[in-house]
């Protein structure tokens, strides 16, 4: 597959994701195919294994076995193969755009068994204190999913020190220094988004 390579986003919720993310739409328009997030998934009976689709139909897909993806619309959902959900992230690239994955660990995994070759980034915060500053700060939590989100984060920062597992953690304590190795490791894509736009 020709075009450039997705990216899988990863890390704890506050961890400066979306932050991210939203700093990387706004400098570089067109170049990023359509942005995925879990935050859209709430209502989804397993929430454990999924990938959830924020993008101009925003709808969730809950990756429940390696073959077998739920994409959960508003109000209806349905079973996908694996093979339109990559159909689905191929016709971004085709386009020419980086396409972005916002995906939990067992996400990160899943996708691990394809053969989608993306670049795999986790984000982590400095501490799980100033995670916690930064939760409360955000004010979108109640304080039983605080908790959750905090337990989650332990075992996230945790499973991110795997050898291997991302090609790069970004430790998010200064969001420009933060910025600027994300910018970094996703310079050769850009380029190629950029290229193919201009020729
Ligand atoms: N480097 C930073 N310094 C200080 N505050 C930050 C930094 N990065 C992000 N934040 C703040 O931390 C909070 C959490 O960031 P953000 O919402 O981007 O996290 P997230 O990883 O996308 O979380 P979720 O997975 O829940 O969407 C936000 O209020 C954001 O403004």
């Amino acid at each position: 597959m020709t075009g450039p390579r997705p990216v899988v986003l990863s890390g704890p919720s506050g961890a400066g994701k979306s932050t991210l993310l939203k700093k990387l739409l706004k400098d570089y328009e067109n170049v990023f195919g359509f942005s995925v997030s879990r935050d859209c998934l709430t209502s989804v009976a397993s929430p454990d294994y999924y990938l959830c689709w924020q993008a101009v139909n925003p709808c969730s897909i809950l990756l429940q076995h390696p073959l077998v993806l739920l994409i959960q619309h508003t109000s209806t959902s349905r079973l996908i193969q694996l093979g339109e959900f990559k159909a689905a992230i191929q016709a971004v690239q085709a386009q020419n755009q980086i396409c972005i994955l916002d995906v939990d660990m067992q996400g990160v995994k899943n996708i691990k068994k394809t053969d989608l070759n993306p670049i795999y980034i986790s984000v982590q915060p400095p501490s799980i204190d100033v995670l916690e500053k930064r939760l409360r700060d955000r004010q979108t939590e109640t304080e039983d999913s605080l908790q959750k989100r905090l337990h989650a984060a332990r075992v996230d920062m945790e499973l991110s020190k795997e050898p291997g597992l991302f090609d790069l953690v970004i430790v998010n304590n200064d969001l420009e220094e933060a910025y600027s190795e994300l910018k970094s490791v996703l310079a050769d894509e850009i380029q190629k988004a950029q290229g193919s736009k201009k020729s």
